[in-house]
């Protein structure tokens, strides 16, 4: 955090092009945010030197008041002194709202520019880079950005920005009461030493401490994403016991480090007390001695506290600093993966939907090849059927069909077009996928499927999800289409959240459709439906479908088999599912479907898609 904060000529060279261009483009952010934020603070900076001055007058009126208010009676000196005093106190109070404004707008500056480039980069990643971190260890960047804010606001930032005031008020003791000055600069030494010390202590201990705080966040969030199937399992006694095993170890590790900062600050406060009694008895001595008034020995006494508070303050906000250190090290580290590049501003004509894959191999992380040199040529219009055992890569190679895998070697297109040139977002409107997990975000039904296309007319969403055949179960509900849907789909069964994505994917018009097992958690009178509707969409739209299904792969037309050692054979059904079924083919079971089960009677699926495009 420091390093950003410092004058950029102290900072580290500035990277050549080409590493800024292999780092995320995000890389700059929290430099660039700690820029904004240095204004602010130069702000305060400067603002603190009035502040500081003003800080001295409370030991300057007490020195008058001693010295002639006292000693010689003076009534309306010490009426003019406190008018004076009450004025200056007024300033004080405006300047001191102006610098803690200021601190807060540093703050908000980090926040804002940091939370925006984290949330940013995270949205344009690779799927593949989004698979391997969890969704907790991205709520605990986030709450990262807020300990950075907390270094600059709080009371680590007060402190340093007082430290002006510690060097006037030892200027000021050195005029009226220099017999004490060793004493103070002795209690100065001592106090900046112990500061380190602790801080060294307490900067390792507290990196342990917060990497048990963050193993414990994971684990809760996990257990309480999982809450449910514990509760439908019964295995709950495992978790909870690893659950709290870890819990105590951070509890006990977070209480000896407690324990620790507990100590420091109330040695600090101690020695505080300690040095005022040295000071009041040095300063005795020197009184004895005629060498200083009893009023610069009070002055003093105040002065001294304003000396030394900000050092003892630094001891007790160095853990402040030790976590902020690690969360912009953590922040940074992530901000400099790699993003998908900016989409295109040149609007390309939309494609036909023929996908190929020129010698497309892809390699997990871990080393694990899925597909190996792979070519295939799908499409345009028709309905493909990818085929193969568990774990085979039938998804694998659908990511990389829709884009949201690059190949590791070889080459993927969309007509003319290599994939690889285009961020998801742009290739989402080309190619829509049904992924094997469905998500729905909470709030109203319409809100979630306008959010996919809100230029959509009524008419075209109701279109949508007739075909997808989920318009009857809505309109049954007592809210209709305002009907209020939980996080990730709460409140609706899984059959119906397919339904609902299925019509998200129908109202973005793309002219690849990629469903991965599509027909998951519908029933039979739905999954029919499912299929004429997809067969009539494949007349003009290319239609994939990851299934298991042997109704599903029967009613398509070309049959890809991913055979689970990297390669995939193709042909048409006839060839195929014998092979692959043991039997020709499936009743579909076009015939006696129920307008409730998918596709309306009434609507005419051939339609809907270019309606939709129009
Ligand atoms: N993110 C990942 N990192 C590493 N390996 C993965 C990842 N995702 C999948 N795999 C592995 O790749 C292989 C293919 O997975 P994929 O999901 O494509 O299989 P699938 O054919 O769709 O299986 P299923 O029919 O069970 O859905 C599996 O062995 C799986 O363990």
């Amino acid at each position: 955090m420091i390093k950003y904060l410092l004058p950029s000529r102290l900072l580290p060279q500035q990277p050549s092009e080409q590493e800024a261009a292999a780092a995320g483009v995000y890389a700059g952010a929290i430099a660039t945010a700690c820029h904004s934020a240095w204004q602010h603070l130069r702000r305060a900076a400067w603002l603190s030197l009035p502040i500081s001055l003003l800080g001295l007058l409370p030991s300057i009126f007490l020195l008058q008041v001693y010295n002639r208010v006292i000693a010689r009676g003076g009534t309306a000196t010490l009426t003019a002194m406190v008018a004076g005093v009450l004025c200056f106190l007024g300033i004080e109070w405006w300047l001191r709202r102006r610098r803690a404004r200021a601190l807060r707008e540093a703050g908000a500056a980090i926040d804002h520019d940091v939370s925006q480039a984290l949330m940013h980069s995270m949205l344009q990643r690779p799927l593949l880079a989004l698979e391997q971190r969890p969704a907790s260890q991205w709520l605990q960047l986030f709450r990262d950005v807020g300990a950075m804010r907390a270094s600059i606001t709080g009371g680590l930032a007060s402190a340093m920005l007082d430290l002006p005031m510690a060097l006037l008020a030892l200027i000021v003791i050195g005029i009226i009461a220099w017999p004490v000055l060793p004493v103070i600069l002795v209690a100065m030494l001592i106090l900046g030493v112990l500061a380190w010390w602790w801080a060294d202590e307490v900067r390792s201990g507290r990196v342990e401490e917060i990497a048990q705080a963050r193993s414990l966040d994971r684990n809760t969030a996990e257990v309480c994403n999982a809450r449910a199937t514990l509760k439908v399992l019964g295995y709950d006694t495992a978790v909870r016991q690893t659950w709290q095993s870890g819990y105590d170890h951070w509890l006990a590790e977070s209480f000896a480090k407690n324990g620790e900062l507990e100590n420091a600050r109330e040695a600090s406060h101690i020695l505080l007390t300690f040095f005022s009694i040295a000071v009041i008895t040095v300063g005795a001595i020197a009184i004895n001695a005629q060498w200083m008034s009893i009023g610069s020995l009070m002055a003093v006494n105040l002065l001294a506290s304003k000396a030394l508070a900000p050092i003892a303050q630094l001891a007790g906000n160095w853990r402040s600093l030790a976590r902020s250190n690690e969360a912009t090290q953590r922040l940074q580290a992530v901000l400099e993966e790699p993003v998908e590049q900016a989409s295109q501003d040149l609007q390309l004509p939309r494609p036909k939907g023929r996908l190929r894959l020129d010698q497309a191999s892809f390699h997990y992380p871990d080393g694990r090849a899925t597909l190996e040199q792979v070519s295939l040529d799908i499409g345009p219009g028709g309905l493909h059927a990818i085929l193969g055992r568990n774990g085979a890569g039938k998804s694998t190679l659908a990511k990389l069909l829709a884009g949201l895998y690059r190949p590791t070697e070889g080459r993927v297109f969309i007509d003319e077009y290599d994939l690889a040139q285009f961020p998801r977002a742009t290739l989402g409107q080309w190619v829509g996928c049904l992924a094997q997990q469905v998500y729905w975000f909470s709030g109203p039904i319409i809100d979630g499927l306008r959010m996919v296309n809100p230029e959509a007319t009524d008419q075209q969403i109701v279109t949508a999800t007739q075909l997808a055949g989920a318009h009857a179960f809505v309109s049954r509900l007592p809210q209709g289409y305002q009907s209020v849907v939980g996080e990730g789909g709460a409140g609706l069964s899984a059959g119906e959240l397919r339904k609902l994505a299925l019509a998200q994917l129908f109202l973005r018009n793309p002219s690849v459709l990629i469903l991965d097992e599509p027909s998951n958690d519908l029933d039979f009178d739905s999954e029919t439906a499912l299929l004429q509707t997809l067969r009539q969409i494949a007349r003009r739209h290319t239609v994939i479908v990851v299934t298991h299904s042997l109704r599903v792969a029967s009613a398509a037309q070309h049959i890809y088999h991913v055979r689970g050692d990297g390669h995939v054979e193709q042909g048409g059904p006839q060839q195929m599912l014998p092979r692959l079924f043991g039997t020709a083919r499936a009743a579909t079971g076009d015939s006696g479907v129920s307008a409730e089960a998918g596709a309306d009677a009434d609507t005419d699926a051939d339609t809907l898609p270019r309606e939709l495009a129009a």
